[in-house]
């Protein structure tokens, strides 16, 4: 059996580039980015008054003129209009694009304006209310770098200088794979012997928070069914996620099945709790094959503490350091396995990050998912972990 420490390092020596694509913006939200956003322009690309008012040459203020001739009126994305004189003023909007022989705005606030002449209740100065040219960014400027999840904010920058087609990266194609002759669809009521499915469907929905669109299958616990099954799913995916089946019952194939179809065992059996018989391979076309054991609480932590550190690898996450908290209590762990508790993590008013620990009756116990946000790792070489201690976290629900 290998540690958890050695799990993560053979998962993680098998990054893949998946290569990239281009999708429209509009559907971008969530996909990781793989070039730069440039500004096609300066920003803001004229001078832009940032309030509504007159436009005045400063000229004409400092020689004394209080009050001003208005000579037009121009709104926002209109042609600028040009003053030649210091005695006139134009009226202008926010957002409109200052002609250069303007170099000061007053809003209507500070002014008065009786028979088309506009009096200045303040006293200006040159430049003010004038968004400069060029003052946020300079063309092709870097507005947002690559590799990063593509947000909202995203989304509008690139709007705002029209790159309407995004390079991101491509997504690996994956089939989740549950199994089990005990489980029954949860649309159906089950026998006092029968569960309703909810691995796969769980897998499949952590996967939807990284936009990937995986096929979902549930298959008995029969021989042939499997081998026949796993053999098409490893042509035609990236990744098998797959959930049971790697224990040591009698119908536990998995193992066995994916090592006859070519599937080289990576390692099978983590010193951990839950989660131990999490089985891991590849094939000589670098399919992947992530066999989690079936109880929903080993799926949930083999996923977040493995498989979605390897996929953010692959997509060149910027950031993917784990979280550290503190626990909340103390606690006792005796078994020779690196433990995985279920935690509530909350911000304390010093701002430390806090890990109060929930009760749980072991990997089968999904009762608690929903009421706690992560599983805090607790290292296998000690068995006593004391309140104030310092761990990693491996958050979900949050
Ligand atoms: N003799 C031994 N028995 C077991 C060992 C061991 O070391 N020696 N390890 C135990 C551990 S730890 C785990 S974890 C389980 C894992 O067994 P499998 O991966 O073979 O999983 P199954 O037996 O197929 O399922 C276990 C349990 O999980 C629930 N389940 C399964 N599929 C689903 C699903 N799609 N949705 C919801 N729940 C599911 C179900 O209750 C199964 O009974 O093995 C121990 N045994
Ligand atoms: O290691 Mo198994 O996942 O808990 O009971």
């Amino acid at each position: 059996m290998i540690s958890v420490q050695q799990a993560e390092e053979l998962i993680l020596s098998q990054i893949q580039d998946f290569g990239t694509e281009e999708v429209r913006y509009t559907d971008a939200l969530g996909r990781v980015l793989a070039e730069d956003i440039l500004a096609d322009r300066d920003l803001p690309p004229f001078e832009r008054p940032t309030v509504d008012g007159i436009a005045i040459r400063f000229s004409g203020y400092e020689k004394g003129l209080h009050t001003f001739k208005i000579s037009g009126v121009q709104s926002a994305g209109e042609a600028s209009i040009e003053v030649n004189s210091d005695h006139d003023c134009i009226e202008i909007m926010t957002g409109a694009a200052l002609h250069n022989s303007l170099n000061c705005v007053i809003r209507y606030e500070d002014i008065s304006i009786e028979n088309g002449v506009a009096t200045i209740n303040i006293n200006p100065k040159k430049g003010q209310n004038i968004h400069l040219k060029g003052k946020d960014k300079k063309a092709d400027d870097v507005l947002v770098t690559a590799n990063q999840v593509i947000t909202p904010a995203i989304i509008g920058i690139a709007a705002s200088v029209g790159k309407t087609n995004l390079l991101v990266k491509k997504l690996p194609k994956i089939i989740v794979i549950s199994t089990g002759d005990e489980m029954v669809s949860p649309d159906v009521i089950p026998s006092d012997f029968q569960l309703r499915q909810s691995n796969g469907i769980t897998i499949k929905s952590v996967l939807q928070k990284y936009q990937i669109k995986a096929d979902l299958l549930h298959l008995k616990d029969d021989y042939d069914l499997i081998k026949k099954e796993l053999t098409r799913c490893l042509s035609q995916y990236d990744v098998l996620l797959m959930s049971g089946g790697v224990s040591m019952g009698k119908f536990d194939f998995l193992p066995q099945v994916c090592e006859e179809l070519g599937v080289e065992k990576l390692f099978h059996k983590i010193k951990q709790r839950p989660g131990k018989p999490f089985w891991f391979g590849k094939n000589e076309a670098q399919k992947l094959v992530f066999a989690f054991p079936g109880n929903p609480v080993s799926v949930f932590m083999c996923l977040h503490r493995y498989f979605v550190p390897w996929l953010k690898n692959c997509l060149g996450f910027e950031s993917n350091t784990p979280l550290n908290a503190v626990l909340d209590s103390d606690l006792n762990f005796e078994p020779p396995l690196q433990y995985f508790a279920q935690v509530k993590l909350q911000v304390n008013s010093s701002g430390q990050l806090l890990a109060k620990v929930i009760d749980t009756n072991g990997s089968g116990d999904f009762s608690h998912l929903a009421e706690t946000n992560a599983f805090i790792e607790l290292p296998l070489e000690k068995t006593h972990f004391a309140k104030g201690e310092v761990y990693k976290v491996w958050p979900y629900n949050l």
